[in-house]
């Protein structure tokens, strides 16, 4: 298809190639030529698939080509060319089945793709470098999860040890009951509160009668079982709000919140007639008590001195008795 019209494509700018309806190169533009490195009489008379590169060759005969035959026409598709230099240049073709001179021609038009193709290379790989960073964030994500899982699980693990100790540390290990530790904290939360509001308490000091004639004769251990026993008598029928602990030895006290000393002697009574009437592997055991209530300018000192003088005279009066001071 040589004819008048050449000076106008060699004018527009794209590439253009006519071929005959085998596909022979029967027209090209210069355009095509500068982009292809060649001239004109190179490309007349080839078939146009020599002008791609080898997968694109495959593209085009398998299945553009097949499909311009049925449709007269194709759009938009992309391919490879080849330079001289073996260099791919990629490019957009069109391309219409024409009539011209009663002869039927494939009249294709190209654009050059190369910056899009850059531009496109560009996003590829910044996509793949934003999913790579995504997949870095996520697995840090995880880790940082697992380790704060971890921590939680140590906190707690820590927590129930600590509560463990705790309760160790509050704890006489032969009776169970609260030791002193806890005796001297939750006397002192009571003189605060006395001494903050006039709340009034009151303690119950109390120790086993001849206990240690108890140990003489039945053995240490027997001793034992008694203190166990005792701690066990009175556990049961001690008021919610009362504090039973053993503070050494053969030495109890009871701490008696928002309780008058005539109330605490009361309590006593009761404590001290369960042990009267408790069975004991020694036979009938018994204890005597000193009770008092806090007074105004008391300390903790004070307040045990009172309570031990009463227990004194608990033992003075002949032992299995309560008396206050
Ligand atoms: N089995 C046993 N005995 C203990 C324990 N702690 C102290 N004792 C004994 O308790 C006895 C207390 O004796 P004493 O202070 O003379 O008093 P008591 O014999 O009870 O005489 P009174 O208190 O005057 O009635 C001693 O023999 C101590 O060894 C203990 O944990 N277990």
């Amino acid at each position: 298809m040589q004819s008048k019209s050449k000076l106008t494509l060699n004018q527009i700018p794209c590439g253009y190639i006519a071929t005959d309806l085998k596909s022979q190169i029967t027209a090209v533009n210069k355009v095509l030529c500068e982009w292809l490195e060649t001239s004109e009489e190179e490309l007349l008379g080839k078939h146009i698939g020599t002008l791609m590169t080898t997968s694109s060759r495959m593209l085009f005969l398998g299945n553009i080509l097949p499909h311009l035959q049925k449709n007269q026409q194709i759009e938009e598709n992309y391919l490879l060319l080849k330079t001289k230099l073996q260099d791919a240049l990629p490019v957009l073709i069109n391309c219409k089945e024409i009539l011209h001179d009663n002869q039927a021609y494939y009249s294709y038009a190209l654009m050059k793709m190369q910056r899009r193709r850059l531009i496109e290379e560009a996003l590829v790989q910044e996509r793949r470098r934003a999913e790579m960073a995504t997949e870095e964030k996520e697995a840090m994500n995880l880790e940082l999860q697992l380790a704060q899982k971890e921590i939680v699980q140590k906190q707690q693990a820590l927590e129930i040890a600590n509560a463990e100790l705790q309760a160790l540390s509050a704890t006489d290990t032969l009776t169970q009951l609260p030791n002193r530790r806890v005796y001297e904290r939750e006397l002192e939360k009571n003189l605060a509160l006395y001494q903050r509001s006039r709340q009034v308490f009151s303690i119950i000091l109390f120790d086993i009668d001849f206990f240690k004639k108890i140990n003489d004769l039945h053995g240490h251990d027997i001793g034992d079982l008694v203190l166990q026993n005792i701690a066990k008598i009175l556990t049961k029928q001690l008021r919610e709000i009362d504090i039973l602990t053993r503070i050494g030895g053969e030495e109890f006290v009871i701490i008696l919140p928002l309780t008058q000393v005539d109330q605490a002697k009361d309590v006593a009574e009761r404590h001290r007639s369960a042990i009267a009437k408790g069975d004991f592997v020694c036979g009938k055991v018994t204890a005597s008590f000193g009770v008092t209530q806090v007074h105004p300018d008391d300390n903790n000192s004070l307040l045990y001195k009172r309570a031990d003088q009463a227990l004194y005279l608990a033992k003075q009066n002949g032992r299995n008795r309560v008396e206050i001071k």
